[in-house]
Order: C-alpha cells, then structure tokens, then sequence
C-alpha cells in the first residue's frame, strides 16, 4: 500500500500500509456546550506512519490528540488503539463504556509530548524518565536507568541527566520530555505544537531530534505542528482539517504542492 493511501471517510476504505491499523476514529463527535469541534469524523492511521494534522485555529487538532490520551471523551462514537476500544470495552458479547484499568491499559500504547513540557519540577532529568517505567511498567530500575541513558544520549543531553528541569532551557526540557515519552516504549507518540512555547532559536534542537526518531524508529506519530517544513520533512500523510472535519488528505508533496481545496491553499498561504 502507498503513503498516499487517502485517510477520509469520503475516500472509502483505509487499509493500513503493513497491513495493522493503529489508530481508528469512527463517526466521533466531540461537542463543547453548542460547540460542535469534532463532526462525525472518521479517520485512521496504520502502524508506523507519520501523519500530520494541520488546519486553522479552533478546527479540533488538539481535541483529536486529548481525546487519544483520554483526557476528554468522545460525545458519540468510537475510538480504536491498536484493535482495543479506547472509549469502550467489550464486556458479554456488549460494548459497554470502558472503565479505568482497561483505559489505562491502551493508553499504555500512547506516549503524548506536550507544549509545554510538563516535566515533574522535583525529579531529576534522569528521575523524571525512568519514573513511569519503574512505577506503570514495572521495569527494574537498573533497567529503566539504562534505557532512559540510551534516550538521552539520542536527544543529545546526555550529560544533563543529573539536572533539575528548571536548570535547562526550554529546548532541553522539550528534548527531556520527548525521552521521557519514548522510555514508556509507545506504539505511538502524539506531539501536540512541541515547539510553540520555545524561543525561536531553540525550535531547531528539537525539530532535528524529532527528525531523527521519525527516521530511526519504526514508532508511528501524530502530530499537530504549525511548523510546515518540518511537517514536509517527516510526514507520510498530512490530514487537513477544517470545521472538526478531515477536509482532505495525501502525501506532503500533494498537500503542501497541489492542494485539492481553495480553503488548504488559503491556509497555506497564511501559514507558509
Ligand atoms: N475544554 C474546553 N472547553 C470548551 N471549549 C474547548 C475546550 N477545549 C477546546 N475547546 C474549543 O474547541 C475548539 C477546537 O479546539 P482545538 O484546541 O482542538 O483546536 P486546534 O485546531 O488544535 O486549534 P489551535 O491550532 O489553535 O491549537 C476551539 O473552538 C476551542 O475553543
């Protein structure tokens, strides 16, 4: 299957490319009071793919990663990771609305880097990425100090891991919470705007690393990122998103290059 295998629920089906789904939303709607963010959409994306989620202000990119990480939950419809229900559970032959253990059992699968870092203040760098292995996973500690060296080393602060995060710039604690996230070992890592809290002249250290995963890992990734050319660089599908709804989707060079929709081009236009 090709990386332009289209994602909308207009295009008909969506096979994933190595033939394993990771991620499906089904008819999902998420409303806010009369505020309808997420219209019955459909979407899903296959293992080891990255795709990007772009589209103006408001259009429900943020809502779609906070729905995966359980922070909010769907109004209808329904939400699959890795083949398990996110949103529900089977229980006697009947979907039934999942309950905390079987939440926190798929969102095992999940590893979310967020704007702003959100790095435990009190625990040292190397404390604050061997923490959920040791207490979640049930790693031994020599294990989870090991592997959390190793992710350091890949993004580059090694030599960092006996600092506070308040000692490190915002670049570095970005890189900080990217090892933290990977050291869950996810099957997929969300990135929500990871460089948007940063001084510009860090945004670079952090894209080149995130570079370096999506190249060297075969970990699949969802992103929202307003930064377009590293959106180009990484991305097997981009999904426009307009009024809570995938406008249209295909590979970057058709989206970024030959949109279908005056509304992408416009965005485009205002963005690039
Ligand atoms: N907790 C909330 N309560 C009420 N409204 C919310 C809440 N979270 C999001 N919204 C609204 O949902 C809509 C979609 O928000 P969302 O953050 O998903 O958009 P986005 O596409 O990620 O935008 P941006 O690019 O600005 O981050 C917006 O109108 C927002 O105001």
């Amino acid at each position: 299957m090709s990386a332009d295998t289209p994602l909308t629920k207009d295009s008909g089906a969506n096979p994933a490319v190595d033939g394993s789904e990771l991620i499906r939303f089904d008819k999902v709607t998420k409303r806010f009071g009369a505020n309808v963010v997420l219209d019955d959409l459909d979407f899903s994306v296959a293992s080891g793919k990255h795709v990007t989620l772009i589209g103006p202000s408001g259009s429900g990119k943020t809502t779609i990663l906070r729905l995966l990480m359980t922070l909010l939950k769907p109004d209808e419809g329904t939400i699959k990771v890795g083949g398990e229900y996110l949103t529900h559970e089977e229980k006697n032959g009947k979907l039934v609305p999942a309950g905390e253990k079987h939440v926190r059992e798929v969102r095992k699968n999940i590893g979310m880097v967020f704007q702003q870092f959100n790095l435990f203040p009190n625990m040292k760098v190397l404390r604050n990425i061997t923490e959920a292995p040791v207490t979640v996973l049930g790693m031994s500690k020599d294990a989870a100090e090991e592997r959390a060296r190793e992710l350091l080393d890949q993004v580059g602060l090694l030599e960092h891991l006996d600092k506070y995060p308040g000692q490190l710039s915002g670049g570095q604690q970005q890189r900080v919470a990217i090892a933290r996230a990977l050291a869950m070992r996810p099957q997929v890592l969300l990135l929500d705007e990871v460089t948007s809290a940063l001084d510009p002249e860090l945004v670079a250290g952090v894209l080149d690393v995130l570079r370096d995963i999506a190249r060297s890992t075969d970990i699949t990734m969802l992103c929202v990122t307003h930064e377009m050319s590293f959106a180009r660089d990484i991305s097997d599908q981009v999904l426009m998103f307009d009024s809570g709804r995938v406008l249209e989707s295909g590979p970057p060079e058709k989206i970024f290059g030959d949109p279908e929709h005056d509304r992408t081009r416009e965005f485009l236009g205002a963005v690039l």
